[in-house]
């Protein structure tokens, strides 16, 4: 790809992607100190907030207006014509009616996909989430941004799984570095770099690309040394199958169960070495819940692939078609190369 390809538009994605991560961290200290009629239920019953509209409205919304909207087409996850039914009026209906959300069914080139809030059960609980935006050009992902709002520079923070607000609060910590609070991770396809960037802190302006640093995966090779992160609910992947992997090729340490996209910015930053996900047999990923996290790895030196080692493949609409079985993403080939002989050695018997 030409060297300066797309800048403009990935400069335009961070900024987008800091303002909605802004508007989560808002939302969320909401839903955490109070309940209500905040989290909703979409039709596979699982939960949207009005922080999945807004910001999926708010994300097209400032990408039409900089690039115009004949020049932007964004497909979001959420349909925002389920809200329109459920919420005639107030502030959702405002929310739905500003965006200007191509939905499924849209032409598949040049199209950024949004997923306003991946891992929305993570958010709803005062967990892991993440804000995530990609560009993908005939089939391929060319920029991925992906907004981890309570994931902050030290690494640490990954082991407080499922008491991430509560740790927080009783901790309470009022610390002025901006690398304590969440982070944004980016990358352009080819350019071989990837970039990490703290939140912006309330009333500070983005001054691009202040503070950016670049990241990179984790040299460690051998398995008893490496970090297996994996979804939290048994539901979206199947544990049992993964610790038998974890055990025939060596991994030694107990697997990190994240919510969300920060899995994939786990590697990216070097936190963590592998990422397995295996849903149910008849489950079809899509594609906005995988496509930033992918283009970041690679472009940070990892690799992603399905569980038959061939790459993602973007190109075929909203679903990721074709994939073989599951998502292996690794710090590097050795390890890589392992986790995909362990899945032929014991596809047969696993019963999946
Ligand atoms: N049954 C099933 N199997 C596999 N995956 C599913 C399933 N149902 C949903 N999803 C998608 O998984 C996204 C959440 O993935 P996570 O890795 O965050 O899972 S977990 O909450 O940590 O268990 C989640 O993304 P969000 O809806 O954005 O939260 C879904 O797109
Ligand atoms: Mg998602």
């Amino acid at each position: 790809m030409e060297k300066d390809k797309y800048s403009k538009e990935l400069e335009v994605a961070v900024r987008v992607v800091h303002l909605a991560c802004a508007l989560c961290i808002r939302v969320q200290e909401g839903l955490v100190s109070a309940s209500g009629d905040h989290v909703k239920s979409k039709d596979d019953d699982s939960p949207v907030t009005v922080a999945d509209w807004s910001v999926q409205a708010t994300v097209s919304w400032l990408l039409s207006d900089i690039f115009g909207s004949q020049n932007v087409s964004i497909v979001a996850e959420e349909d925002t014509h389920a809200i329109s039914k459920a919420d005639s009026e107030g502030f959702l209906a405002a929310v739905v009616n500003t965006a200007s959300v191509t939905q499924l069914g849209a032409p598949l080139e040049d199209i950024g996909y949004l997923d306003p809030v991946d891992g929305t059960l993570g958010f709803v609980r005062g967990d892991q989430y993440a804000v995530a935006l990609a560009l993908i050009e005939d089939g391929q992902v060319v920029l991925g941004v992906l907004g981890c709002p309570n994931y902050p520079m030290k690494r640490e923070w990954l082991n407080y799984q499922h008491q991430y607000s509560q740790t927080m609060s009783a901790l309470s910590l009022r610390s002025t570095d901006v690398w304590e609070k969440g982070c944004v991770l980016y990358a352009r396809r080819g350019s071989g770099k990837a970039w990490v960037q703290p939140l912006i802190c309330e009333d500070k302006m983005l001054e691009w690309p202040n503070y950016a640093r670049l990241i990179q995966v984790s040299s460690i090779d051998d398995p008893a040394l490496a970090t297996l992160c994996e979804p939290v609910e048994k539901a979206n992947s199947n544990h049992s199958f993964t610790a038998g992997l974890a055990h025939s090729v060596g991994l030694r340490k107990k697997p990190l169960h994240v919510y969300s996209m920060v899995k994939y910015a786990a590697i990216a930053r070097g936190d963590a070495e592998i990422f397995m996900k295996f849903a149910k047999s008849g489950y079809k990923e899509k594609i906005w819940d995988h496509a930033a996290g992918v283009v970041i790895i690679e472009e940070a030196g990892g690799v992603v692939t399905d569980a038959g080692g061939c790459p993602l493949d973007f190109s075929r609409g909203v679903y990721l078609e074709g994939l073989d079985r599951g998502i292996i993403a690794c710090s590097g080939v050795t390890l890589h190369e392992k986790i995909v002989g362990a899945v032929y050695a014991s596809w047969d018997s696993s019963n999946l």
